[in-house]
Parts: structure tokens; sequence; C-alpha cells
């Protein structure tokens, strides 16, 4: 099962159907038992818990009342706890009377030399941008890779908008987040501001939640399982044929880079249409590759757009291919035509899958993705009813349904001139081999980045690098797999 996240509403009416787990604080003192073993595991790894120093940042509700309760266990193991109370009048009285009672001392700003900082200023109640008080606390530390303390977000960063994702000016930077029952939607749309997220099982059941409120996020091992693979009666043809339309006669970088990745990433077989067919041929000699779209012979998929050129005869060939029943993947130029043009995929019933960067969903849309990506990314898939991948640092894929899988990277690596024609010619391969859109631009996601960190190791890279590191990124999610398993 992917990884699920869910909005605030949601994890709120998850807790709400726990009842008396609820009311009689229960949930509360699992959440915050969980914040005090990460806390524990955290010391123990870097020298044990004893005499360490530990502050808090606490705010106005429950998020507080998680970090004081956890305080308090943390001083039954002889960690030294001081807490900076954003709010005295409203602190959660009970997590107050426990902190206290455990000798831990209420301080004006934090000292130095503390070990780790609790951020429980704001959980899913947050709105907007930390407030002068807590700004001013978070500013005054020295960062953890600086020698100073870690910092372990009590649910999410404060700060941080939790089903947005959001991330506000100013906002705590988290080196662990630690969370209750569910993800929220924040921890994978803000991966890079939480941290290491941490799951801390709350007994609270969130099956029922609606899609609109959920965001998915594939395991490597479910990718790897749907990794098509040639069974052992498979032929070349049977595996599923993609044609790449891309690069040009002139600019045949694209051409080269998405016709490679799709050979790459899926044995079948590659065919390319395009002027920039003997290039194409001479890097990739696998590839059946023909000038006119009338040669190319059968395809199970179309992968259409980079770097093939916005005029007339462009616009021609991108009908035509749309005017068939078959999946068919748009990218760059064919998404800057298709702007002009939505009438083309406009009565499409067959497999339609976008793939915009942020500049490029705005010439699709007419506005800028603005900060609600995922609302921005579902509101076009819905439209247009197609599937779209909103590139980033964390990858969106939505169909016309409302189903979302992200992605997140992990490094921006692959933010490189070029790495948008490999992932075309991957997700292409998917998409011939019978994935669905979706999964075939999740799948294709997930390798990319793979492909890109092996590929960087520290130092900056190139698209050719990146896709010279595409087979051992699928090697990578199949690890562990059957030898035939698909
Ligand atoms: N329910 C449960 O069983 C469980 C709940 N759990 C925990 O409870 C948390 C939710 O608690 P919550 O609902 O009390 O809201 P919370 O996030 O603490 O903040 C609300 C307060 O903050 C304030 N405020 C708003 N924005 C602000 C800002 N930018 N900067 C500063 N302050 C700001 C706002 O007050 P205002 O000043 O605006 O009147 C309001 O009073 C959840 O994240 C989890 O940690 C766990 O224990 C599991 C069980
Ligand atoms: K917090």
């Amino acid at each position: 099962m992917p990884i699920r996240h869910l909005t605030a509403d949601a994890v709120r009416t998850a807790e709400h159907a726990a009842g008396d787990l609820l009311a009689n604080g229960t949930l509360m003192r699992r959440a915050s038992g969980g914040v005090a073993a990460t806390v524990i595991e955290e010391l123990r790894r870097t020298g044990g818990c004893y005499g360490r120093h530990v502050g808090l940042v606490v705010g106005a509700g429950d998020n507080g009342g998680d970090a004081l309760y956890a305080a308090a266990a943390l001083a039954r193991r002889g960690v030294r706890c001081v807490a900076v109370l954003l709010a005295p009048q409203r602190a959660h009285p009970a997590g107050l009377t426990a902190f206290r009672a455990s000798g831990g001392r209420v301080v004006a700003e934090l000292p130095a030399g503390l070990d780790v900082v609790l951020d429980g200023v704001v959980g899913i109640g947050g709105r907007g941008p930390l407030r002068p008080a807590a700004a001013a606390v978070f500013a005054a530390l020295v960062p953890a890779d600086q020698g100073g303390p870690i910092v372990v977000a009590v649910d999410v960063p404060s700060g941080v908008d939790a089903d947005t994702g959001q991330v506000h000016d100013p906002a705590v930077r988290a080196d662990i987040t630690v969370t209750f029952g569910v993800r929220r939607l924040a921890h994978l749309l803000a991966g890079p501001q939480c941290g290491r997220v941490r799951l801390v099982d709350i007994g609270i059941d969130t099956s029922g939640a609606d899609e609109v409120d959920t965001l998915w996020e594939l395991t490597d091992a479910e990718v790897g399982r749907m990794w098509p693979v040639p069974g052992p009666s498979d032929d070349k043809y049977s595996q599923g044929v993609v044609g790449v339309i891309a690069g040009s006669a002139r600019y045949p970088g694209a051409a080269i880079l998405a016709s490679g990745a799709a050979v790459t990433a899926t044995s079948g077989m590659t065919r390319f249409v395009g002027s920039a067919a003997a290039d194409v041929v001479s890097h990739h000699p696998e590839v059946v590759a023909v000038a006119r779209y009338a040669d190319a012979g059968r395809v199970q998929a179309w992968a259409v757009g980079p770097g093939m050129g916005t005029d007339d005869d462009a616009l021609a060939l991108l009908g035509e291919i749309l005017a068939t029943d078959l999946p068919v993947l748009v990218d760059a130029d064919g998404l800057t035509l298709l702007a002009a043009h939505p009438e083309l995929v406009a009565d499409r019933a067959a497999p339609t899958l976008l793939t915009p960067h942020a500049g490029e969903f705005a010439r699709l849309t007419g506005a800028d993705v603005g900060s609600d990506r995922l609302g921005a990314v579902r509101g076009l898939a819905r439209d247009w009813r197609v599937t779209v991948l909103l590139k980033g640092r964390i990858t969106l894929v939505a169909d016309p349904t409302g189903t979302v899988l992200g992605n997140d990277a992990g490094s921006s690596w692959a933010a490189t001139a070029g790495a948008g024609d490999v992932l075309t010619g991957i997700a292409g391969g998917l998409l011939a081999a019978g994935l669905s859109p979706q999964l075939a631009g999740a799948a294709a996601a997930r390798v990319h980045a793979r492909a890109a960190a092996r590929a960087a190791r520290g130092a900056p890279i190139g698209a050719a690098d990146l896709l010279a590191e595409v087979r051992d990124a699928v090697r990578d999610v199949r690890a562990g797999l059957g030898q035939w398993s698909r």
C-alpha cells in the first residue's frame, strides 16, 4: 500500500472518531511518548540521556502540550529541560503542570549549549509564518551542522502549512519531525523543511479518509514490482513499443536523450520519428528511427514534445498523434502547442499524460502554480480530464479523478538541462508497457530521481550522466524481487 498523507481536517476527523481516547488524553499521551522516544533515541546516539539539555518552544495549543508532556518524560531519564512559553497564560495547563512537576524550568530565552530543541509552537492548528517571538528564538539557534542543537518539530515544523506545504517566512527548519497516526500532506509537499519524518502510532483509524484529503507516495518496492521486465515468453513487441517524437536535426540533444531513456528504461522496442533520426541511431543503434510519421510503424504509446519546435509542422504532427487512440505523453514544446490548442486533448478517451514544469503549467492554465501545488495540479487534471505530472523537487502526478501520487526527489541534482527529456523517455516507455499514465509518471519520477542522486554523488551532473544511471536506478528499486516478477 502506498504511503498515505492526509489533510489536517482528515486527521482531526480520525482523532474525533477515536472518542474516549481523545477525550481522556490517551492520544496526547501516546503522541508525547513518541516525541520523547525520538529525542531519547537521538540523545543515545550522541552519548546518552543523563545530564543532557533540551529546550522547548511552546505555543498556545495542544502542539505545545505534546512538547511539555514529552519533556516531563525526558526528565525521568535525567534530561534537563527548559521551556520558553510564547503565550504563558494559554500554555496547555495539564502539560505545564506535568512539566513543572518533573523539574522543568520556564525561561525567558533559550540558553546556549542545548542538545535538542523541541518545536511545539504550532501543529495542524497553525496558520501563517512564525510570529515574531517564536521567530526570534529560532533565529538565535546555531544550526545543527555547525554544532548547534538538533531541532525536533512536533507534528509539523511551525510556519509550514500542514495542508499545502507552503513554507512561510519565517518557518522552522527541522532536522527531525515526529508526527502522529498518519503523515500530513506537508510531510511530502515540504519534505526538505521537515527533515527525517518519524511516524508514531497513536491508535487512530485513518483508512476512511476521502481521496480529496489524501496524497499518496509509492514505496520503492511498489515501483520495483510494477517495473516492466520481460517475462519468460515475451518478445520485443509484446513488451510494448514506444514511439518518441523529440528534437530536431538542428537540436538533436532532446531526441537523443529521450529515446535513449526509453531504450534504457524498458526492453521492448523504441521507435523514433523526426529530423534527428540519424543522430539518434548513431547514439542508440537499437532505435528504429525514421524522418516521417507516415513511416513510423506501430507503437503502443507515444512520447511527444521535447525540442520538437512549435511551428505549424509540429502542431500538425502533435494533432495527428493526439487523434490516435493510443496513450500519449506530451512534454515541453508539445505543451506550449497544447496551451494554444487545448481542443487537441478535449475529446481524447485514451490515456493522456502532460508533464509540465511550473512555467509550462502557467502557460496551460493561464495562472501561476501558486503556493498550493497540490490543488493546482488536481485542478488542471480535473478540468482537462488528463493526467498531469507537475515537475519539481516534489513531483505530483494527478489523475482526472483527483487521486494524486507524489515523489520527493530527495535532492535537486536533476534540475539540469535535458533532465526533463530523460523523464519523458522513461515515462513513455512505461506507458507503452501498459502502465496507467499516473503510475508511469510516478514510477518514472522515482527512478529518475534515484538516477540523478546516483550520478551526482555530491557533484553537479548533466542529463547524459543521469541517463547513464537509469539502469542501476531500476536495479535499485527492483532489488530483492523475484527474477520474473512484474
Ligand atoms: N487532538 C488530539 O487528540 C491530538 C492532538 N495532537 C497535537 O495537537 C496539535 C493540534 O493542536 P491545536 O488544535 O490545539 O492547534 P495547534 O497546532 O497547537 O495551534 C493552535 C494555536 O496556535 C496559535 N497559532 C496559530 N498560528 C500561529 C502562528 N503562526 N504562530 C503562533 N501561534 C499560532 C493559535 O492561537 P491564536 O494565537 O491564533 O489564537 C492556536 O491557539 C497537533 O498538531 C498535535 O501536535 C496530538 O497530541 C495528538 C492528539
Ligand atoms: K510544531
